[in-house]
């Protein structure tokens, strides 16, 4: 298989992005890693922790080669105003929404083979005067794609949410037949095309505390989810619920699912991030190309130190990697 060149976004400038491609540029890797960033920033980062680094610029016609422990391939993209470890800063949003367009465009172009994205600040964005809650929802708009899910792995479990990045009290509003059936139907696809699973078993959450508990405790699951699970049965689907989201991530159930669906954001996500910390990817599942993240956010006070775990945004790289090599089959 030839070379492939994926696309490193390290996120938010005052966060632990930086300290991140560090630990990247601590290894070999058997693709070209093209870090978007400013690369004084990236130096200063370097020299703060007393880390010898050799920055190559990226060369777009040259022929991908494996990324070199001790180097890094940069483009360069200029922050607005140099980046204070731990201190967020406005003026810098709209460079973080440019390595993002960047490695979309590159991506959508075929120049890139995946995309890899280190934590941003949304709110930072937000006050930089740019609407945005998400790479998920980023990505998607620059892909003109109207549907996408938000799927996040560990060894032993994979949780999808149908909603993501919405004001709780939005959620049960956004639960609709339509809805849930997308969702389940690209991550029902996705997770035979990309993880290889010939027929997933999907465990479904309930919305209301006991999956509504027949109505008692909340409609949704009777008027709403059960309806469109059953429709989804008939094509063929291993739908195992909804269930009771208090009880369903049990030892045994997670043997036995492929996935579990959650209806939103914060319902399955503290389980998968308690058991998976420096294991975890996130993953963009409807894209028209390959984007993994890490699981974790800018954790700003540790940003200019060397406390960083990086397990995550290693996991990261690695499962583009594998998607690409299945891809490729
Ligand atoms: N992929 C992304 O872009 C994500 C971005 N975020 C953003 O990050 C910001 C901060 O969010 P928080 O909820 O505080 O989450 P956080 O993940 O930044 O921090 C939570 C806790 O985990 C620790 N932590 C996080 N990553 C770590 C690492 N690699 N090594 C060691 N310790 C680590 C932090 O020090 C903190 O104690 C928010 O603006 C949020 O939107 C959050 C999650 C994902
Ligand atoms: N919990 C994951 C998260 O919030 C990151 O979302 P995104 O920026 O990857 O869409």
């Amino acid at each position: 298989m030839s070379c492939k060149r994926i696309a490193i976004t390290p996120g938010e400038p005052a966060g632990i992005g930086p300290e991140l491609m560090l630990a990247l540029s601590d290894l070999d890797w058997p693709v070209e890693l093209v870090v978007l960033a400013d690369p004084a920033l990236i130096q200063a980062r370097a020299e703060l922790l007393g880390r010898d680094i050799t920055l190559l610029p990226y060369r777009q016609q040259a022929k991908p080669v494996p990324q070199r422990a001790g180097t890094l391939t940069i483009e360069p993209v200029t922050l607005a105003k140099p980046a204070v470890p731990g201190v967020l800063d406005e003026a810098n949003g709209l460079y973080v929404l440019e390595t993002l367009k960047r490695a979309s465009d590159g991506n959508m172009s075929g120049e890139f083979d995946a995309v890899v994205t280190g934590p941003v600040n949304k709110g930072i964005i937000n006050k930089a005067g740019v609407s945005f809650s998400g790479h998920t929802e980023f990505f998607a708009q620059q892909a003109n794609v109207p549907d996408v899910v938000m799927l996040l792995a560990t060894p032993g479990l994979r949780v999808a949410q149908v909603t993501t990045h919405i004001p709780l009290a939005y959620v049960a509003r956004a639960i609709t037949e339509e809805r849930l059936t997308k969702i389940t139907r690209i991550l029902h696809a996705e997770l035979k095309s990309k993880f290889g699973l010939a027929n997933p078993r999907i465990y479904v959450c309930g919305l209301n505390p006991h999956a509504g508990e027949d109505g008692h405790l909340g409609r949704e699951e009777l008027d709403i989810i059960i309806p469109a699970l059953n429709a989804l049965r008939e094509e063929g689907m291993d739908l195992v619920g909804p269930l009771s989201s208090d009880t369903v991530f049990n030892e045994k159930n997670m043997k036995d699912a492929d996935a579990f669906l959650a209806m939103y954001h914060d319902q399955g996500l503290p389980v998968l991030k308690y058991i998976g910390f420096g294991k975890a990817v996130n993953i963009t599942l409807g894209l028209p190309f390959i984007r993994t993240s890490v699981d974790h956010g800018t954790a700003l006070e540790l940003a200019g130190t060397d406390q960083i775990d990086a397990g995550s945004m290693l996991c990261a790289l690695n499962q583009a990697i594998e998607m690409i090599e299945k891809r490729d089959e």
